[in-house]
């Protein structure tokens, strides 16, 4: 009976898939996603039934203390990440995405509008839908008044990510959740106001990292949106790029690898935990980029280029193997971490490193930053084997971010985590929306004290 509960929901998902082929260029994201959500309640629904009370294995004492490695928790429909081959976006790989998504006329990197679609609703847009998604967001790209001053009032000494924080949080003045919610609106309609919020949050944070880059380092006045534009190129254009065709590319693809890693890194998971209290797509995610401005998280990409540069202050440029190994050793032997290596999940080299190293190879094979990266990538992972600890030796996806925006001449190396933020907005929403579509509950694990873990196994030998 459950199976044909999984079968029927199935089949109306393929029906779906069907009428959405022949109606694709009428359909807007909304109109799509209203179709999609009661086919997947019914397919949660067909799981639960049939595999609720199965038991992935027992929960050790370790994962306790041990930062929750490896315990299943929790439900993202986005992204699932493979340890030894990466992130895969609805079941796609990023080469995959390359190939797959729609691009801008002449260029050869996904527009992060199609991702966003695909995290969405688990189907590859049409270059229409994907064009209407553009303007869409260009139409709401404005930041109330008060946002500006907000932003504005900000010292220059006060970190981008803080800045950044602090402004979307303050959109929740305008969320359509928060008032529907006042206003007393059915649990069954929640995803409706979600879905906007989460399309107000996207839209307006070009315009929010646009301002904090202005102000802090001095760049002049704020272009206004082209509505003709992807996000991309609003994006880089507010950052003073917008010439940049190479540098348009670059935000294509950062942007769309940049957006989500599953649902258990911090960022995503504190947008999701926050979300669980039915606060608004702004209050959850500027929760979420309180978690990446950590650096071992986010704040690694700057991590990166700061640990890079302080390396050739002390060994020179063109330093020998030698040299860089020497510096590796004392960043370890200093208690310190060697950023943009290891990770909590992959056990292998990041894609996101290697789409980002293919990009490099690309458009700036001599770059002399991209070769001391490259330099440094054939010799940290033996070091870090050597001393033993890490459990994973290879590059992440902060070891090549900075390198590329500083080659077009984005130097300022703490603002470089706001665009990790423009982009993980993209992952945290959809999985926001998905989750007020499913009535996703409060979140409220249960916790213990050391002293309540050694009464219970008191008398027990396991
Ligand atoms: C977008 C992202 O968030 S990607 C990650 C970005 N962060 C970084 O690049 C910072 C450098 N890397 C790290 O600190 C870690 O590898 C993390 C935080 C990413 C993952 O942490 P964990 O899952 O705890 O890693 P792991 O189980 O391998 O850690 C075991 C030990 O190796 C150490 N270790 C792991 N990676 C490194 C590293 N790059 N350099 C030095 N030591 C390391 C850990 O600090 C830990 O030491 P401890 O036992 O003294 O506490
Ligand atoms: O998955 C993680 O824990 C960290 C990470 O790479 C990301 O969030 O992009």
């Amino acid at each position: 009976m459950f199976r044909s509960a999984l079968h029927q929901s199935r089949r109306a998902a393929a029906r779906s898939a069907r009428f959405a082929s022949t109606s694709a260029k009428q359909q807007t994201l909304k109109e799509r996603l209203s179709e999609l959500i009661p086919v997947e309640m019914e397919n949660v629904k067909a799981a639960r039934a049939e595999h609720g009370k199965k038991s992935f294995g027992p929960v050790v004492v370790d994962q306790l203390y041990g930062g929750m490695r490896g315990l299943p928790a929790l439900i993202w429909e986005g992204s699932v990440l493979d340890a030894e081959e990466g992130i895969r976006f609805r079941g796609k790989t990023i080469p995959e995405c390359q190939e797959l998504l729609p691009k801008a006329p002449g260029g050869q990197e996904p527009l992060p509008e199609g991702l966003f679609w695909l995290l969405v609703t688990g189907e590859v847009p049409t270059q229409e839908q994907v064009t209407a998604l553009s303007k869409d967001w260009a139409a709401r790209a404005a930041i109330p008044e008060f946002v500006q001053e907000l932003i504005d009032r900000c010292p220059p000494t006060l970190h981008p990510m803080s800045q950044f924080s602090l402004a979307v949080t303050a959109l929740n003045h305008d969320s359509a959740f928060a008032k529907a919610y006042q206003e007393g609106i059915s649990k069954k309609d929640y995803w409706g106001p979600t879905f906007e919020d989460s399309m107000d949050l996207i839209a307006k944070l070009p315009n929010i990292a646009g301002r904090i880059y202005r102000n802090v380092y001095g760049q002049g006045k704020l272009p206004a949106i082209n509505p003709d534009k992807d996000y991309s190129w609003n994006l880089a254009n507010l950052l003073g790029f917008g010439e940049s065709q190479e540098f348009v590319e670059l935000m294509r693809l950062y942007i769309t690898i940049h957006s989500d890693h599953e649902g258990g890194n911090v960022s995503a998971h504190t947008g999701k935990l926050v979300g669980s209290a039915l606060s608004d797509p702004f209050l959850s995610f500027g929760a979420s980029l309180n978690g990446l401005a950590g650096p071992l998280h986010g704040l690694a990409n700057q991590e990166v280029l700061i640990w890079l540069r302080k390396m050739q202050s002390k060994i020179g440029e063109n330093a020998s193997d030698e040299a860089v190994k020497e510096y590796v050793w004392s960043t370890l032997k200093g208690g310190q971490v060697v950023p943009g290596y290891g990770h909590a999940v992959l056990r292998k080299t990041d894609p996101r490193y290697m789409a980002q190293r293919e990009f490099a190879l690309k458009h700036l094979p001599e770059d002399p930053l991209f070769k001391l990266v490259g330099q440094v990538y054939n010799i940290v992972p033996e070091i870090l084997l050597a001393a033993g600890k890490a459990k994973n030796p290879w590059p992440n996806v902060d070891a090549h971010s900075g390198v590329l925006l500083t080659h077009y001449g984005l130097t300022q190396m703490q603002f470089y985590t706001v665009l990790f933020g423009v982009s993980r907005a993209f992952g945290v929403a959809a999985q926001l929306i998905w989750d007020r579509a499913l009535g996703a509950p409060l979140e409220r694990p249960k916790s213990y004290s050391t002293n309540a873990i050694k009464q219970m196994f008191k008398d027990k030998t396991a």
